[in-house]
């Protein structure tokens, strides 16, 4: 055995933390895929003696800088910005950008932790990263919206590149945000390049970006139960969030026969017995990115709707459960009361939204629990598939999208089954996420020797 801190969970956990104080989130996100991965490695000595797993918990680089910008009322503002570049070892780093004043350097470290794997599952040849700054878009005009973009990149562009990083949207930015933010990098570099995903259908976005980590987190839920010989039908979902991620997990579980009842915000959940209709999809998508409104306002819209405010959805009752929201919004004690409540499926939306007890009370419970790295990959899948219209200077049609967006969550499943069937009929999805991703990213970094 080589000398390291790879020799345990324990010691390797210890030297996580002491590599990295106070980044909680990113020790959360590590301690959730070395729990699973001591345990598949423990006779496998070249990934012991490489350091496989110490090297990916250790990002290739992480870029601070300074992004200033003035506001509307000449007032000089001064945020950080970041770009996490986790690994490149299966592809060039891929991975979104939030603005959000929760942003720090454990936050983007984790999310580019979380995406080296997520990539890895979808299959396609893609390394793991996260940018964003801790800017807070809300309140602000467009032109301070603009303003910031543009500064934002004037720095990131250096480090990012078609072959060497391609970010994308998260939490805080969309389509405006990444069309400020290409406009920039193209006027700096004076090249039309796939440099981001998400972009705008008329200057090299795909179709069916905008809905696919939604969708995809549905198509995910509908294997897992199919897996069990069930179906979405009839079923009602409890789903927090009410931004991109969200609002099409609820068109999708529409589509597929169930009853969203619930979104949220920052300030609190709506609920609605009757059920979200497409109709009240389409008024939250309006609401949430034309006014930038809040979620409470759907009351008002919409009768028979209830306002919580300053809760989390999970103690409604429910048949199945999306988190889509953010991090850590779903603690142990709300696991329990959905598993009380008879929740037979979790699918995470967002990144990391169940905290470790909660994951802790799923699988204890058994119920079908899709962590995020596989459930929300189909996202960052179709911006691989935007990545290869780019290159091809092609733009594939939807259907063809759609039909490879399945698969890709189809070969996600599968690829969980592969090191998660438990036997008894019970799957670790948590479990199979974290082998499969491990283990492609890792045959590769052996093939590279130690670099
Ligand atoms: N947009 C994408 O393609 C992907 C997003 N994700 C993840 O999905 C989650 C949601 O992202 P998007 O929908 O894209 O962002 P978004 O900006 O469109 O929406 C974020 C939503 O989360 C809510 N939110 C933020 N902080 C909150 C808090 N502390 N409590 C309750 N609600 C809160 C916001 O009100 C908003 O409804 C994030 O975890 C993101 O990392 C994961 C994969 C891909
Ligand atoms: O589409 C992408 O590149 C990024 C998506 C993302 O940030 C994520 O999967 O969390």
């Amino acid at each position: 055995m080589a000398v390291s801190d790879h020799v345990d969970l324990p010691t390797f956990m210890e030297g996580v933390k002491r590599r990295n104080p106070h980044q909680d989130e990113f020790v959360q996100a590590v301690q959730e895929v070395a729990e699973d991965i001591f345990d598949f490695i423990a006779d496998k000595e070249e990934y012991h003696e490489q350091q496989i797993l110490r090297r990916i918990a250790e990002p290739d680089r992480v870029v601070s800088f300074r992004v200033c910008w003035e506001d509307d009322n000449g007032n000089i503002r001064v945020q950080r910005g970041w770009r996490v570049q986790n690994n490149n070892a299966i592809g060039p780093y891929k991975g979104g950008i939030r603005f959000h004043p929760s942003v720090t350097e454990s936050v983007l470290k984790f999310l580019a932790f979380e995406q080296t794997f997520k990539n890895a599952l979808t299959g396609l040849p893609m390394g793991g990263g996260k940018g964003g700054s801790n800017f807070n878009p809300k309140g602000k005009s467009v032109r301070e919206i603009m303003r910031f973009c543009q500064s934002f990149m004037t720095e990131l562009y250096r480090h990012i590149g078609a072959d060497t990083d391609v970010p994308a949207g998260d939490i805080g930015v969309g389509g405006r945000e990444i069309g400020y933010m290409f406009g920039q990098y193209k006027r700096i570099t004076n090249q039309f390049t796939g440099v981001l995903t998400g972009k705008g259908l008329e200057w090299g976005g795909s179709l069916i970006r905008t809905e696919a980590t939604g969708y995809g987190a549905v198509y995910f839920l509908d294997n897992m139960l199919k897996h069990k010989g069930d179906s979405l039908d009839g079923k009602v979902a409890v789903i927090s969030g009410s931004g991109n991620v969200a609002t099409h997990a609820a068109e999708k579980i529409l589509h597929l026969g169930g009853k969203p009842i619930t979104l949220s915000d920052s300030g609190g959940f709506i609920h609605d017995p009757d059920g979200l209709t497409q109709e009240k999809i389409d008024w939250v998508k309006t609401h949430k990115t034309h006014r930038r409104g809040r979620i409470k306002d759907y009351v008002d819209a919409f009768k028979g709707a209830t306002f919580h405010e300053g809760k989390t959805p999970w103690n409604v009752e429910c048949d199945v459960a999306l988190p889509c929201a953010t991090q850590n919004e779903l603690l142990g004690d709300d696991a329990r009361a959905l598993v009380a409540n008879g929740c037979i499926a979790v699918s995470e939306g967002a990144n990391m939204p169940s905290n470790l007890d909660a994951v802790h009370v799923f699988k204890d419970a058994k119920i079908m629990f899709a962590p995020g790295k596989a459930a929300n990959a189909g996202g960052v899948a179709v911006s691989g598939l935007e990545m290869s219209q780019n290159s091809a200077r092609r733009a594939w049609k939807e259907e063809e999208l759609q039909v490879l967006l399945r698969d890709i969550m189809d070969g996600i499943h599968d690829r969980c089954l592969t090191y998660g069937e438990m036997g008894g009929g019970y799957t670790d999805y948590v479990r199979g996420a974290n082998i499969a991703g491990f283990k492609k990213v890792a045959d590769a970094m052996l093939a590279f020797g130690v670099v």
